[in-house]
């Protein structure tokens, strides 16, 4: 019988019970082994829409990917999003390219894909998203991961990537966010504690991830995100998606 404290190496993993006991000291959150281990069963139990949002990358991969370009992932993870794309893509001669700087993510990521046998080629690296070229894109997908960027960097961040887009190039930009109005803001905090409490998580565990991602998680408004998109180039910026303090923006630019 398999050993239930292995991870399954696969996409459903061990559960998330990081938070679940009493910690003395809170560390920084960080991607680390024991954060990659539970990570499929974290993000869906944490992030809302996650699913969804996944299967709709898929979507637009099919609508916007364009021959002899390449797909891009930005904080790929376990690479959730890159496989969504490589299942969708419906034009040859496409490369996706997968980046995180988290080293235990790429291994992990490494095995899911290794054991995916779609064609389109895959170039999976470990490296700041900050330092790497981003060029001849056809799509960009920022999936929960500018939120982890010192908000200093994130308008060069975001200019690299307008400038690596072909024209008609799209962004797909997802959030935890926060909302101008404090009382709306809390409202929809109270609601996502209440969806992460319907997902097995205790109030400790709310309450001591929450602490460790204090600074580390810095989600902006989505007015902020919008006016950084406009004033680096895009067009046309705007939600498509959104449950709670969660939502994933779409950006063209323009032909
Ligand atoms: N500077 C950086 N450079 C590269 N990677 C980074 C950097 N900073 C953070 N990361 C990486 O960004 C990812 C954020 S998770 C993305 C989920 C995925 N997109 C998904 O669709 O499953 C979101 C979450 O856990 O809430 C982690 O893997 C980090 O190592
Ligand atoms: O759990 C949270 O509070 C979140 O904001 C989502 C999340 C999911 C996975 C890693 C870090 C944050």
């Amino acid at each position: 019988m398999a050993n239930p404290n292995e991870p399954r190496d696969s996409q459903t993993s061990r559960e998330d019970n990081l938070f679940a006991t009493p910690l003395e000291d809170i560390q920084r959150f960080s991607f680390n082994k024991a954060v990659v281990d539970v990570f499929p069963d974290m993000i869906k139990r944490s992030v809302p829409g996650y699913t969804t949002i996944i299967g709709m990358i898929g979507d637009f991969a099919r609508r916007y990917a364009r021959e002899k370009t390449k797909c891009y992932d930005l904080g790929c993870s376990l690479g959730a999003a890159t496989l969504s794309i490589r299942h969708n893509i419906s034009v040859d001669n496409c490369e996706i390219v997968a980046i995180d700087n988290s080293q235990a993510m790429i291994n992990q990521a490494k095995k899911l894909i290794d054991r995916d046998n779609s064609p389109t080629p895959i170039t999976l690296l470990c490296d700041d998203i900050n330092s790497i070229e981003i060029n001849n894109a056809s799509i960009v997908v920022l999936n929960f991961t500018l939120q982890f960027i010192p908000i200093a960097v994130r308008e060069a961040l975001m200019e690299k990537i307008y400038n690596g887009l072909i024209p008609g190039g799209v962004l797909i930009l997802s959030e935890k966010v926060a909302f101008e109005d404090p009382s709306h803001n809390q409202l929809m905090i109270n609601l996502y504690h209440d969806f992460k409490r319907a997902n097995g998580y205790s109030d400790l565990e709310i309450s001591q991830k929450r602490e460790s991602l204090e600074n580390v998680l810095i989600p902006e408004t989505l007015t902020t995100h919008k006016n950084r998109l406009k004033k680096v180039g895009f067009s046309d910026a705007d939600v498509w998606f959104q449950c709670f303090n969660f939502a994933s923006m779409i950006a063209q630019k323009s032909l």
